[in-house]
């Protein structure tokens, strides 16, 4: 059973992009002016990225606001109890440093002409300072400890899904095609971890990771806290919603109702690290057949990262070792998307040049 949050309605199934399109471009490939198969994995991600923007030859996506990213922000109620390498105070520090442009990702927006928009959906601070646009979707200060209480109220998980939902329609009304969501949260590995590991059945050891750097007793604490969590909510795990409100937190819920709306509206997403993935799993049971609107930026080091794409049947473009979060991995992976586009945009047709 997939129950949906109650003030939103059924939703799903999503239906993917236009197989037509997808035919159109598939038959551009092959008759493009290189050897059949010569651009490997490129060409079904410009087959798969013609069909999500809906035309052949794609668009090239490098146009103002084009390509966009969404960090959202929020605290965890398991950083005080030893699963994290850095204090809680780190998140309200680099919401901040993303509004300043100066953290990693926003050095990596910058440098590939990605939009980046930060936003406050459950950090414990009030961000004083920060311009009130980052706070309009607060909807909780921090999250319940996963492993003794849940994390969130129906009611709040269903305010952070539908401000996910808003959000997204906000990014495409700004001329968004292709979109992303990133992270910030001291402690977020955790419940991410959790949502993967009940989604998929699997014990906690074999989904939990370091995270920013846990050591091996950090490690040990992490998993028993996953555990735990699992344990307690095992009567929810066949709710993909209910579970979502009891192992997630309202950053997360938010990104779930992000990729949700992403996927229902058409519009394509390239996946981040951790979090990013264990949304999307979440939103492919929610709303079945989304995740045919998502591609895979990069392998994040994180073990319940590779376990969920497996699951959804994505293969990441990149595998650098990154786990910095913040949407890095996918704003690092949009050179590759736009190679591809380019290509099948570009390129001569072979039976155009022979004589
Ligand atoms: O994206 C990932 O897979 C990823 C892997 C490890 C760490 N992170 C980032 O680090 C923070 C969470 O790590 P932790 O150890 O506090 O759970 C959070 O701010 C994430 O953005 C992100
Ligand atoms: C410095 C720092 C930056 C981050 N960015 C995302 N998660 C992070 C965690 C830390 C500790």
């Amino acid at each position: 059973m997939t129950a949906s949050p109650a003030l939103l309605g059924p939703l799903g199934p999503v239906a993917p992009p236009e197989p037509v399109v997808a035919g159109l471009a598939a038959d551009r490939l092959a008759g493009l002016a290189t050897p059949a198969g010569a651009l490997g994995r490129l060409g079904d991600l410009a087959v798969w990225a013609s069909a999500a923007l809906g035309s052949v030859p794609p668009p090239l996506l490098d146009g103002p606001g084009e390509v966009r990213l969404v960090v959202l922000a929020g605290d965890h109620g398991v950083s005080a109890h030893g699963v994290s390498a850095y204090p809680a105070a780190i998140t309200p520090a680099m919401v901040h440093l993303v509004v300043a442009g100066r953290s990693g990702v926003s050095t990596l927006a910058a440098a590939h002409g990605v939009s980046v928009r930060v936003l406050d959906v459950g950090v414990d601070d009030d961000l004083d300072g920060a311009p009130a646009a980052v706070r309009d979707h607060k909807v909780t200060r921090g999250s319940g400890a996963i492993h003794l209480v849940d994390a969130l109220s129906h009611d709040d998980a269903t305010a952070a899904f539908e401000a996910g939902r808003v959000v997204a329609r906000e990014e495409v009304a700004a001329g968004g095609r292709l979109l992303m969501t990133g992270d910030l949260g001291i402690g977020n590995t955790t419940p991410a971890a959790a949502l993967v590991a009940a989604r998929l059945g699997l014990p906690a050891d074999l989904v939990v990771g370091r995270g920013t750097g846990v050591d091996d007793e950090g490690l040990a604490r992490k998993t028993a806290v996953v555990q735990a969590a699992l344990d307690r909510t095992l009567d929810v795990h066949d709710d993909a919603f209910a579970t979502l409100a009891a192992l997630g937190a309202s950053d997360l819920a938010a990104a779930v109702g992000f990729l949700v709306e992403a996927a229902s509206t058409g519009v394509p997403v390239l996946l981040d690290g951790l979090m990013s993935v264990a949304c999307a799993l979440t939103a492919e049971a929610l709303a079945p057949g989304a995740a045919a609107w998502f591609a895979a930026g990069h392998r994040s080091t994180e073990p319940a990262q590779s376990l969920a794409l497996e699951k959804l049947g994505l293969e990441p473009l990149l595998d650098l070792g990154l786990r910095l979060g913040e949407g890095s991995g996918a704003v690092a992976a949009v050179p590759v998307v736009r190679s591809a586009v380019a290509l099948l945009a570009g390129t001569a047709l072979l039976g155009d040049v022979l004589p």
